[in-house]
């Protein structure tokens, strides 16, 4: 089984540091998403672990082999770095066909790909009169290519319409559970909560979380409940004295942090308070990724030598 291990890894354009010491490993049988704000260095980082950018300094190897010193690379990394890559004037399938050949993968590869990739029907139709969501399959269906035990794509979800969202999260299950190493990045958190297992988490090129979803997710938010009562103000008193503290969202319902549902509904009927609504709000993703870098960012201002590493 094979990981994509990234060590000390540094790149610098002219003063800016792009990824700045950067250390993890993706590990084969999960999804590990790859997030940040933009800019934070994650498609730099990509690019180095295929060997389309040269690190300043560090190493980005996988299953402990740089890219380059690999043969017939597609066989072992499949990457989606820019569904734009293929060109216009060519069919689809002789896209395919080209990659195939070049990386000594059996042609009947390519059929299977279209057909995973649900492009069968327009293999044979040139890449310029492609649709976004089209190309971005046809990227997909080349980082498939060669069976590869490392998959590592940038926003896989750019452009699918909401049937191909559910298909490649699908997809991209099935390749972790199948034992290969899965990373994506993506900005959507709720998709990303839904599909990956594993987090990694770049600010300003660095790393600030290395951590399984569940656990981020519990890391950096409080749990909350909440409730709807038709006595608000006295409500809101009682759980002032019983040392809560609650904010009101603007339907009138009361957002009690780091509460259990069983205290609430408890204090509430002691004080013959009628509970319309009482609701656990499970924390998203979107709160724990907002709050990890909006900390981070305020940190990294006053503090920039010592950023918090959570791994
Ligand atoms: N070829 C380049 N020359 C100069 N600077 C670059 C180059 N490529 C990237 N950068 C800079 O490196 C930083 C990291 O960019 P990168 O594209 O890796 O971020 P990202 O996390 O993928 O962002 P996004 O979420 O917007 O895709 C940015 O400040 C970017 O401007």
């Amino acid at each position: 089984m094979t990981s994509i291990e990234v060590q000390r890894l540094t790149k610098v354009y002219g003063t800016a540091r792009a990824v700045d010491d950067l250390t993890f490993r993706v590990e084969p049988g999960r999804v590990t998403g790859f997030l940040g704000p933009n800019g934070a260095g994650k498609s730099t980082t990509m690019r180095m672990v295929v060997g389309l950018d040269r690190p300043t300094s560090g190493t980005a190897r996988v299953g402990g082999r740089h890219f380059r010193e690999l043969t017939d690379p597609l066989r072992h990394v499949g990457a989606l770095l820019d569904s734009g890559a293929a060109h216009k004037g060519r069919r689809a399938r002789d896209h395919l066909r080209f990659l195939a050949h070049s990386n000594r993968i059996p042609a009947r590869r390519v059929g299977e790909v279209l057909a995973e990739t649900g492009l069968t029907t327009v293999a044979r139709k040139r890449v310029g009169t492609f649709s976004l969501g089209m190309r971005q399959r046809l990227g997909i269906a080349a980082a498939l290519l060669g069976d590869p035990e490392v998959l590592m794509l940038d926003e896989p979800t750019n452009g699918l319409d909401p049937e191909g969202i559910i298909w490649i999260r699908t997809l991209l299950k099935r390749y972790a559970a199948e034992g290969r190493a899965v990373l994506i990045s993506s900005h959507l958190m709720a998709e990303t909560a839904l599909t990956a297992d594993h987090l990694v988490v770049l600010g300003a090129g660095r790393l600030l979380a290395d951590t399984p979803m569940d656990a981020f997710i519990r890391a950096h938010t409080h749990r909350r409940v909440r409730v709807r009562t038709t006595e608000s103000g006295r409500f809101h008193t009682e759980l002032v004295r019983a040392g809560f503290e609650a904010v009101q969202d603007d339907t009138g319902r009361w957002l009690v942090e780091g509460a259990e549902p069983a205290d609430i509904g408890a204090l509430a009927s002691r004080h013959g308070i009628p509970v319309l609504e009482l609701a656990d709000e499970a924390p998203s993703l979107e709160d724990a990724y907002l709050r990890l870098t909006a900390d981070a960012a305020q940190y990294t201002t006053t503090t920039p030598q010592t950023l918090h590493q959570e791994v």
